[in-house]
């Protein structure tokens, strides 16, 4: 090796942050670095001595006889901590020397105590994350005296407790989200997240991000190092899916996919993540006629059905009505019984949701505490008028607007959004398409 050389390589060595120690084949140390000073405090005198001479537990010499290579040896000398590398220099198939790279236990240490604040992070970000996804409602919050609403709660309640997916039907605001938020919260999941996606809510377009998350670049305007889905992010707890019938043939098929295998590919990535997640899915579409029209994906149907909860409209259970009245009304307030016959024989097409709206209007409106039909929103007055007083005389075009209201609102729950289902509808109601698609207009139905 010419001069210039030997300065290269003793320059690389002396700007290392590792300590180097180097000796030759007949265990001489060759050179040592002042990283190798600072850590062990074995000054460059040793330079030209037997290392076993000077540093008697020294293993580097035994490197030169098996030429083997010894990782993260621990070593104290001097009151000084540090961990070592140790490898033989082979030059054409000869062991030449040894060298001895070492890593000083401060720095470790400091590594560790920054490993562990960042773990500290990490757990506490969780916690954050289990706080926000945490639930509302338990079994508690779920008022009702119906037999086969009591039934069901049983069945929620046992079920909660297994890994069971469970599939949750009912018309809008009967209480599915209610019944899932108390199944997760009886569970073993519970200090785990809740997440409920509803999945008519998202746009097409990014279904697939949301649910299953994307690497870096997968498309124009992916986020730097890529997002986590929702299914990521309910790990350990419960993904709540929430209109599931509204999901198109192509995304139900990588729900199923992922329910399959258990685990999810983040779109545009090759690795697959394990996810342990349950599932449970509501919709207040009629599964088994969307399976009939190839509208829903019979496996998937399957997969969630395990354990089926009906929820039964209000109308159906109309003694829950008055508790449920009496729930909402704040203590010191009553309500004429002129209105609670009325709300009782109303047929509620929102269910409990639109009850509790009705009377949280009702409980604004009044400024005596006491709450009667002039309380109530102008469209249930209305309605009063038009059923209630029966001997009343009211325009007929009114009592034909109300009823036909009536008839659309009940028969728009159970078809889909799609034109082929509108058009079926109308078919069955003897009316053309744009008649349905105007009389929809003039009720505010969707
Ligand atoms: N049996 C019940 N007792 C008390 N509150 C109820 C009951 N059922 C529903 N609610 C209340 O009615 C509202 C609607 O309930 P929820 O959102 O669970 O209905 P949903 O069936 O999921 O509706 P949607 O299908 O429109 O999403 C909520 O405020 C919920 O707390």
């Amino acid at each position: 090796m010419d001069i210039q050389t030997v300065a290269w390589w003793k320059a690389i060595v002396e700007s290392m942050n590792d300590g180097v120690l180097v000796i030759d084949r007949a265990g001489i140390v060759r050179t040592i670095n002042p990283e190798y000073t600072n850590i062990t405090g074995v000054t460059p005198d040793i330079i030209g001595k037997p290392l076993v001479a000077y540093r008697p537990g020294a293993q580097l010499p035994k490197t030169l006889i098996d030429g083997e290579s010894r990782v993260g040896v621990y070593r104290k000398a001097r009151g000084r901590e540090y961990v070592v590398d140790m490898a033989p220099i082979i030059v054409d198939g000869e062991i030449i020397g040894a060298v001895s790279v070492c890593k000083s236990l401060n720095e470790v240490h400091t590594l560790t105590q920054e490993l562990a604040k960042q773990q500290e992070t990490v757990a506490e970000l969780k916690k954050q994350m289990r706080s926000i996804y945490k639930v509302k409602y338990t079994f508690e919050d779920i008022i009702s005296q119906d037999s086969k609403m009591r039934d069901l709660i049983s069945i929620a309640k046992k079920t909660a407790l297994t890994n069971l997916p469970i599939l949750i039907t009912g018309e809008s605001g009967t209480g599915k989200e209610l019944f899932a938020q108390s199944i997760h919260h009886t569970s073993l999941r519970t200090n785990e997240p809740f997440i409920a996606v509803n999945c008519s809510a998202i746009p097409v377009t990014s279904i697939e991000n949301e649910l299953f998350g994307y690497a870096e670049g997968a498309f124009v305007g992916a986020l730097q190092g890529g997002k986590s889905g929702l299914f990521e992010m309910a790990d350990g707890g419960t993904l709540f899916l929430d209109e599931i019938g509204d999901l198109s043939m192509d995304v139900q098929a990588k729900i199923l996919r992922v329910l399959q295998e258990g685990s999810i590919r983040r779109i545009g990535e090759v690795v697959e993540r394990k996810i342990n997640v349950r599932i449970v899915a509501a919709t207040h579409r009629d599964l088994r006629q969307m399976i009939a029209k190839d509208l829903f994906r019979s496996e998937l149907f399957y997969r969630l059905n395990v354990v089926s909860i009906q929820i039964p409209s209000l109308r159906e259970r109309k003694l829950d009505i008055p508790l449920i009245i009496n729930s909402v009304t704040p203590q010191s307030y009553t309500v004429d019984e002129e209105v609670m016959n009325f709300l009782t024989s109303y047929d509620w097409p929102g269910n409990v949701r639109e009850l509790r709206n009705v009377i949280d209007f009702a409980v604004c409106m009044t400024e005596e505490k006491r709450i009667s039909i002039q309380h109530l929103p102008d469209f249930m007055r209305k309605h009063h008028t038009l059923y209630a007083d029966e001997t009343r005389i009211i325009p007929l075009h009114e009592a034909v607007d109300e009823a036909e209201k009536k008839i659309l609102q009940h028969a728009l729950q159970y078809v889909g959004a799609t034109v082929q289902e509108r058009l079926k509808l109308a078919n069955e109601l003897g009316i053309s398409l744009a008649t349905l698609y105007n009389k929809m207009k003039k009720y505010q139905l969707n």
